[in-house]
């Protein structure tokens, strides 16, 4: 349907009746504030754990029962939203995409952007339970705490997508520091427009040729990074699932400071 990772409000709204929208935000909101005509809910809590497959990743059983409730099929083209830039429905995506649905995509803009210029509805969507079943990704872009401890001698560029403050308390060696909200239009709410990404990460030294490595601390904020650098194209992006959460507890080595002391 389509190869970009991210669709806009348009695309969307053109084919309602062909995706499976899933709207990541709590349930009140979901039926309170009302949702894009015929999205399915599933809340953000309800697909991270701590007692999963891996870092927050659910389970597969977990995420089976999730699909199924939800009414997804494994070949579904899904298109995620949340009403803070995406960053909570990239998580859905890449969480889908580790349980090998490749159909997945980010709205480009989030539930306040799409309400601005398109109908909602406070209607339960009707659902039929599906028959799910999880696959071995395609391509997993995961990796362990070797992997990074292990790139910290090369020329990855490892990215710390938190805020700056989070940053100067302690960071992992030369990690560069980009705020993934960095990369959002404040008024479009979704991804600014790809020639200024493009000049903005490159500013950085984030550049398609070179490996990259994503982490935060449970690997929420990369999520959004993740969807963004692919939608630009970038082929090398490493996913830190356990990101500072585990480099913490294994004892790896962390920085104080800012950019500039470690340059
Ligand atoms: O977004 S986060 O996983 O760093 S809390």
């Amino acid at each position: 349907m389509t190869e970009d990772i991210v669709v806009s409000i348009d695309w969307l709204a053109d084919r309602l009746d062909e995706v499976r929208v899933v709207d990541v935000r709590d349930a009140w909101e979901f039926d309170g504030i009302g949702h894009v005509p015929g999205a399915v809910n599933v809340p953000f809590d309800r697909f991270r754990s701590s007692e999963g497959d891996e870092g927050m990743l659910p389970g597969a059983d977990r995420w089976t029962a999730l699909m199924e409730d939800a009414g997804i099929a494994p070949d579904d083209c899904i298109v995620a939203y949340d009403d803070e830039h995406g960053v909570f429905a990239a998580r859905f995506l890449v969480t889908a995409l580790l349980y090998g649905h490749d159909d997945v995509h980010l709205l480009n803009g989030d539930f306040s952007a799409w309400s601005r210029s398109h109908e909602t509805t406070t209607d339960a969507p009707s659902v039929e339970p599906s028959t799910y079943e999880v696959r071995e990704p395609t391509a997993s872009p995961l990796v362990d705490f070797e992997t990074v401890r292990d790139a910290l001698d090369t020329d990855a560029v490892i990215v710390d997508t938190r805020e700056a403050w989070e940053y100067e308390e302690g960071h992992l060696p030369e990690a560069v520091q980009l705020d993934w909200r960095e990369l959002v239009d404040q008024e479009t709410r979704g991804l600014k427009p790809d020639d200024e990404l493009e000049a903005h990460l490159s500013d950085r030294g984030i550049t398609p040729d070179r490996r990259i490595v994503l982490y935060c601390n449970t690997a929420r904020r990369i999520s959004h990074t993740y969807v963004a650098l692919k939608h630009l194209g970038y082929d090398t992006v490493d996913f830190y699932e356990g990101s500072l959460t585990e480099w913490k507890e294994r004892g790896g080595p962390l920085v104080e400071g800012d950019a500039a002391d470690d340059a």
